[in-house]
């Protein structure tokens, strides 16, 4: 099949290579996919990047992402090792792991606790969490970028370890947090020479170039604390016939199970590993949706108005949201539609690596090129998108249904093909709990800074894997001050 690809013809037009270095100077290092995007007016929506040693396609459209990702899943599965991953502790994340035996083992454990089916088992933790979350937000609103991160930090952890954390304070917070800065950090293409000078690794922090250790000193203990810590508490718990709640622990002993009562180590690394990606995969993205969410709401009020007069409609004033209500919210299922489509958090998705030679309407695509899916441009699409600036939930909507003729932004957001990302249902049910919640309960506004003045909004984000707007809203006010504060304080029970 491969095989019949294998004619040698031109390669993906891009910007023109430079003598020996090719286009190293050209790889956008700030906010990568607004150029990619702006390229695609030039070069199309496939375009090659020529890096020494390293041939790149960034996909522009969702036609072309679909065509080769997708359809082709099975020549395009494999991932690139950024040198500075493997360098910091993260080649044990089944994210990055090459197309492969432990890859599928990962991916087939993890399946087995996040498909659609299972995760409906997590519903009440997420309903509690998300509880805690609308009381300190009530509290204090000022800190809302903390209560969001501590909300899908204590999702995450109790399905995956039973762990309970104390509050923000919490020494395994600390350490993840820097641990998923470091993915961020090293994950930027073109950012770091180490990748294509290995030499760079050897030099000693303290000297001139030795910006790879420093690096290294500064993330990989983190990157291994994370992984070990929860684990050390559940194996004990397994060793001494205690029975937890939690995802890893189920996977110790099934693995347990099924080798007559031993736990190789393995094994116990592979629960260890999967575990551990089911943080750093979670937290981050989750937290980033919903920061991007609080922003498009303080910015748009008449789209609060309009999801507010539904949830009134729908759920009424005496209670608030639950799982079961999120079929009947179509307006708040638009949101969240628009909100994936507005600012993609994982602009760039995590690049996909061609394993033999392949052809694309007529160009040569070498093995070993790496496909960059530029899932913003694809959001941007006006021919599947008009006006792709607007926040305008409504472009999903038709007869009071959601519009299934418009292409769904959970297509491109989540991945493609046999990497597509396997905690989607989780995150899709836990994002519309999120957003009925807030709007149930708040109106957002943007909030005033230190100087009792406005916060002046914007839609900057951060550059790295996954983006976080630079300023997001804190300023949630009760809709109703008696009813909204004491449904909360009655329907969630937490000292905040
Ligand atoms: C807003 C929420 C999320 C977004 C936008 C998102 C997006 C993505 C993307 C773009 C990928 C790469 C897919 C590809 O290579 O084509 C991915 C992979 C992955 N995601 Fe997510 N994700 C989210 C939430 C989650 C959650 C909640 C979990 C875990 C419970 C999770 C677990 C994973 C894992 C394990 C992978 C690696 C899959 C592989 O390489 O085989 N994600 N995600």
């Amino acid at each position: 099949f491969a095989s019949s690809r294998r004619i040698r013809r031109p390669l993906p037009p891009g910007p023109k290579p430079r003598l020996f270095i090719g286009n190293l100077l050209d790889l956008p290092k700030v906010t990568p996919w607004k150029t990619y995007q702006e390229w695609r007016q030039i070069y199309g929506d496939v375009i090659h990047l020529h890096v020494p040693w390293q041939p790149i396609i960034v996909l522009n459209s969702a036609k072309a992402a679909l065509d080769l990702l997708e359809k082709r899943s099975d020549i395009y599965s494999d991932r690139i090792r950024y040198r500075m991953w493997t360098l910091i502790g993260w080649d044990f994340s089944l994210a990055i792991s090459p197309y492969g035996p432990i890859w599928r083992s990962q991916r087939r454990l993890f399946h087995q606790y996040f498909n659609q089916t299972v995760v409906h088992a997590y519903q009440g933790v997420q309903l509690e969490e998300v509880r805690k979350f609308l009381s300190r937000a009530l509290e204090s609103p000022e800190h809302i970028k903390e209560h969001i991160n501590h909300t899908f930090i204590s999702v995450i952890l109790r399905i995956v370890y039973g762990k309970k954390i104390q509050g923000l304070s919490d020494e395994y917070i600390q350490i993840a947090e820097t641990s998923l800065d470091g993915m961020n950090v090293a994950a930027i293409p073109g950012r770091h020479w180490v990748e294509f000078l290995p030499f760079l690794s050897y030099i000693p922090s303290w000297c001139i170039g030795g910006d790879t250790q420093r690096i290294v000193k500064k993330y990989r203990p983190a990157v291994e604390a994370m992984l070990d810590k929860p684990l050390v508490k559940i194996n004990e718990a397994l060793a001494t016939g205690e029975v937890m709640t939690a995802a890893a622990y189920d996977m110790l002993k099934s693995v347990k199970d099924r080798n007559g009562g031993e736990l190789s180590p393995e094994n116990y690394t592979l629960v260890k590993n999967v575990a551990g990606i089911a943080y750093a995969a979670a937290v981050e993205t989750t937290t980033a949706s919903s920061e991007v969410f609080l922003l498009a709401m303080a910015m748009h009020p008449e789209v609060q108005k309009k999801a507010q007069a539904e949830l009134d409609l729908y759920v009424g004033s005496n209670r608030l949201p639950e799982f079961y209500d999120l079929d009947s919210l179509i307006y708040i299922q638009a949101i969240a539609l628009e909100v994936t489509r507005w600012i993609p958090v994982v602009p760039n998705g995590i690049a996909h690596r061609l394993m033999v030679d392949d052809e694309y309407n007529g160009y040569f695509i070498p093995k070993g090129t790496i496909a960059i899916a530029n899932v913003w441009a694809m959001m941007r699409d006006p021919e599947d998108y008009p006006e792709p600036d607007v926040f305008k939930p409504e472009r999903f909507i038709k007869d009071g249904k959601i519009n299934t003729d418009i292409r769904n932004p959970n297509t491109m957001a989540f991945g493609f093909g046999r990497r597509i990302c396997p905690g989607r249902h989780l995150s899709n049910a836990m994002f519309r709990l999120f957003i009925a919640s807030i709007l149930h309960v708040f109106n957002v506004e943007a909030g005033r800074g230190r100087d009792g003045k406005m916060q002046e909004l914007s839609l900057e984000t951060e550059t790295g894997l996954v983006i976080r707007p630079n300023t997001v809203p804190h300023g949630l006010k009760p809709r109703s001050q008696a009813a909204a504060a004491s449904l909360v304080r009655q329907q969630s029970s937490i000292d905040v």
